[in-house]
């Protein structure tokens, strides 16, 4: 297979650089020294490995992106920015024609899927990419298709605990939600309780202290309403490592159905790419 040109964009953000990082290690791809990023950042260029990568703004990346794309031809995007971004980069891969990955969780989600509809190019959208959390949310839709309201009348509470810096509600306890609430909870995304406060997330919740600035973790608690039965879902992440390989895979996926499809379908998830194995 011939290299697939990657631009990782939200550099110098703290997942953007991990899968920059990945990605020079990693054969089937050739890192773009280019990386969309935010307004206020002042920094010009970052180093990852040996690549000194340029930094575009939003008011720069227009007069940028025609050089890009004639220079790494089969470019698929890869976007870990900000929830405010979201679907202004969205509308700027599509403009251009750009297969994108979209890990960046928050925005208008439904204008996001839109968006990608309307567009000529895939996209592979998830709030979360870690395979084994995919798998697991794959599970529960199955549950909430297949069962749905099995847990009618339970109450259902939602702890997630990020890095104090995170900006937005775990799209993936939304994403969760969703699928409880098809199983019966009559639960309210507002009601999700976010933990932010290092000392509580280390005294409390016990996540150790080299993870403070890095960790998603969650935990759903479904109860009887007369209290007789109690069914909890932990999930609990340490550090950005593990959502590498679920997007590699993602851009793979990409890159597989722009060679072999005339795109019927536009808008992919996560459970897509798992399901399709590849
Ligand atoms: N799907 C998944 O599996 C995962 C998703 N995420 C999501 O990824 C996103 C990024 O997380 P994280 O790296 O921790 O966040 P960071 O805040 O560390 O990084 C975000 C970066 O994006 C930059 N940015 C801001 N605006 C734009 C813009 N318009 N275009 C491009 N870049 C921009 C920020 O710049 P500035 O500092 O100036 O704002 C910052 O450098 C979050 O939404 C998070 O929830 C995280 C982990 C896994
Ligand atoms: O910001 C993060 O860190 C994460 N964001 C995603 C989310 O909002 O669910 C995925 C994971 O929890 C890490």
């Amino acid at each position: 297979m011939n290299c697939i040109p990657l631009m990782i964009n939200g550099l110098p953000g703290n997942v953007a650089r991990i899968m920059a990082e990945s990605a020079c290690q990693d054969e089937r791809f050739t890192l773009v020294p280019f990386s969309l990023t935010g307004e206020e950042i002042t920094l010009g260029q970052v180093s990852v490995d040996q690549t000194k990568i340029t930094l575009l703004k939003p008011s720069e990346r227009e007069n940028k992106i025609h050089e890009i794309l004639e220079s790494y031809p089969g470019c698929i995007c890869v976007d870990y920015t900000h929830p405010t971004a979201v679907n202004d980069n969205a509308k700027f891969y599509v403009t251009h024609k750009i297969p994108f990955v979209m890990g960046t969780t928050g925005g208008d989600r439904q204008e996001l899927e839109r968006t990608v509809k309307n567009g000529s190019m895939p996209a592979v959208i998830a709030p979360n990419m870690a395979k084994q959390i995919v798998g697991l949310q794959a599970m529960l839709e199955y549950g909430a298709n297949a069962f749905p309201g099995l847990f009618k009348g339970f109450t259902l509470q939602v702890k997630e605990s990020h890095q104090q810096g995170k900006a937005d509600t775990s799209g993936t306890a939304k994403a969760l939600v969703a699928c409880f609430n098809q199983l019966g909870t009559d639960f309210n995304l507002s009601d999700i309780e976010k933990i932010r406060d290092p000392k509580t997330q280390k005294e409390n919740l016990g996540v150790p202290e080299e993870y403070i600035g890095g960790h998603g973790w969650h935990t759903y608690t479904l109860k009887a309403p007369d209290g007789s039965a109690l069914f909890e879902l932990t999930h609990n992440i340490n550090g950005r490592q593990i959502y590498v390989a679920g997007t590699f895979d993602a851009v793979v996926f990409l890159k597989n159905q722009i060679d072999t499809n005339a795109f019927e379908q536009k808008l992919f998830t996560m459970i897509d790419v798992l399901t399709s194995g590849k």
